[in-house]
């Protein structure tokens, strides 16, 4: 399997609401409470409607956000920071979120894509239980197979919410990932030059 088919659901398996619905109602019996009060009648139905929006990416390819391709003359880095991101802890199932940076050098012909292509891949990673390690790399592979540019640079900052509201509880504590290819990875002044557009100060 590709690393770009990673984590892509078989397109033949459905999202399937009836067994998350059913998954979820036990989950409530299983913590104690009663699932058919007023409150609660509702909720493996609406947990399954956020969870078909929440794992979307799972039968997304990343070609369908990456699908406009134009040709332009220009051929020097195309930054787009500050992308919110919401994902989803695959270890404990509760969202970790922050921001993506997405940089890419458009090879000598000038191939550059929309700007919300970029933050629509990211979603499309993002809409999957993840890892933030991976999230980050299949983002930089994917627009490295896709537009063919000299080089890619992503950078995700998140706080875990597993880190935050249980576990070692440190609010505040962020995770920085980053994922470089071709040209950034190759010469430091260019992943210099990327990373200080990124923090917004010189690096
Ligand atoms: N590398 C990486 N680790 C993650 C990510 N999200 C959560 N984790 C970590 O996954 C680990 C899972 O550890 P385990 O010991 O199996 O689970 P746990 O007992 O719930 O661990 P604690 O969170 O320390 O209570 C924890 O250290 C989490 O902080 C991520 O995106 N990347
Ligand atoms: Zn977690």
């Amino acid at each position: 399997m590709s690393p770009l088919e990673e984590g892509l659901a078989d397109r033949a398996t459905d999202f399937d609401n009836a067994r998350i619905e059913r998954a979820v109602r036990e989950i409530l019996f299983a913590i104690g409470e009663d699932p058919d009060r007023d409150g609660l009648r509702d909720t493996p139905a609406r947990v399954a409607r956020a969870y078909a929006e929440q794992f979307a990416g799972l039968r997304q390819k990343p070609e369908d956000a990456l699908n406009r391709i134009f040709e332009a003359d220009h051929d020097e880095m195309v930054l787009v920071k500050d992308i919110e991101v919401y994902s989803t802890c695959e270890h404990h199932l509760v969202p970790f979120h922050g921001l993506a940076h997405v940089g890419y050098t458009p090879n000598k012909s000038g191939q550059i894509t929309g700007l919300s292509k970029l933050a629509r891949l990211v979603d499309v990673y993002a809409r999957r239980p993840q890892v933030q390690e991976r999230l980050t790399s299949q983002v930089a592979d994917a627009i490295m197979e896709i537009l063919e540019p000299r080089g890619v640079i992503v950078v995700i900052e998140a706080e875990h919410l597993c880190m935050t509201m249980r576990g070692v509880r440190k609010p505040g504590a962020k995770t920085v990932t980053s994922a470089v290819r071709g040209d950034f990875r190759e010469y430091a002044q260019t992943r210099a030059e990327a990373m200080s557009l990124i923090l917004g100060r010189p690096s």
